[in-house]
């Protein structure tokens, strides 16, 4: 007999285990409404969300994700990425809540391929805008910055010109005490896992937010993964200058 011949009942065993699995996936998926959003800044808005995706879902992430480390320029960035099969039943769902968790916007927003970034020890993703500077018509409108893994020192996401909030509450999700701060302006996001900031681009004229600047800091040890879930508007143009 082969090694690789296996009975029937063995093999509906193993299928039915994986179906099992997926479904599992899937309902939690559709328990849409699980997570928990607040408000962390008006203008720009910016909203805090705990448990957008679930340890499950994590999982089959990193799971899937082959990266093939697109380093474009290492002055700006050091990490791997890994795009996402949009047919995946797990980046579907994930897809599908982050698209309905805006109001579908309007009918020329669509979600992105989703991107995995993996950050290792000294990886980092200097400042920038989301948004591609250079365009006239269509754009990156809204970002949802994920944390999959934040088993790290450093590599916080830091936004310069945003000021402190006033409640330290805030404490457990955005780095408060000077050590952490470590000497840099404005808000630090801690890469909590399964948490996403989500936050808009734009003014509604279409003028990009200059509060949205921001950052991955440095990892000074350990491991970050990020997943970014970004949403394109195709009707998005640039304004007439004033
Ligand atoms: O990893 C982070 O904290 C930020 C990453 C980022 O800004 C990006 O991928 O556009
Ligand atoms: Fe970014």
């Amino acid at each position: 007999m082969l090694d690789s011949v296996i009975s029937s009942s063995t093999f509906n065993e193993i299928m039915r285990g994986k179906f099992d699995n997926m479904r599992r996936l899937l309902n939690q998926g559709r328990e849409d409404g699980r997570y928990q959003i607040q408000i962390f800044s008006r203008d720009p808005l910016i909203l805090y969300i705990r448990d957008f995706v679930s340890s499950d879902e994590i999982n089959h992430l990193l799971e899937v994700s082959s990266y093939n480390g697109s380093l474009v320029d290492d002055q700006m960035r050091v990490s791997e990425s890994a795009w996402m099969d949009p047919k995946d039943p797990v980046v579907r769902s994930i897809t599908k809540r982050a698209h309905e968790f805006q109001g579908w916007r309007n009918r020329n927003t669509s979600i992105e391929p989703l991107l995995v970034q993996r950050y290792q020890a000294d990886g980092f993703y200097n400042y920038h805008f989301d948004w591609d500077e250079s365009r006239k018509d269509g754009n990156r409108v809204t970002t949802f910055m994920t944390y999959l893994v934040g088993n790290c020192t450093g590599g916080g996401t830091n936004f310069p010109f945003l000021p402190q909030p006033s409640d330290d509450r805030w404490c457990d999700v955005i780095e408060c005490d000077e050590e952490g701060r470590d000497g840099y302006q404005g808000i630090i996001f801690k890469p909590i896992e399964g948490s996403a900031i989500f936050w808009e681009n734009f003014y509604s004229n279409g003028t990009g937010h200059k509060g949205v600047y921001h950052a991955g800091l440095p990892v000074t040890s350990g491991l970050k993964v990020g997943l970014n879930i970004w949403s394109w508007d195709a009707a998005w143009r640039e304004p007439e200058e004033l």
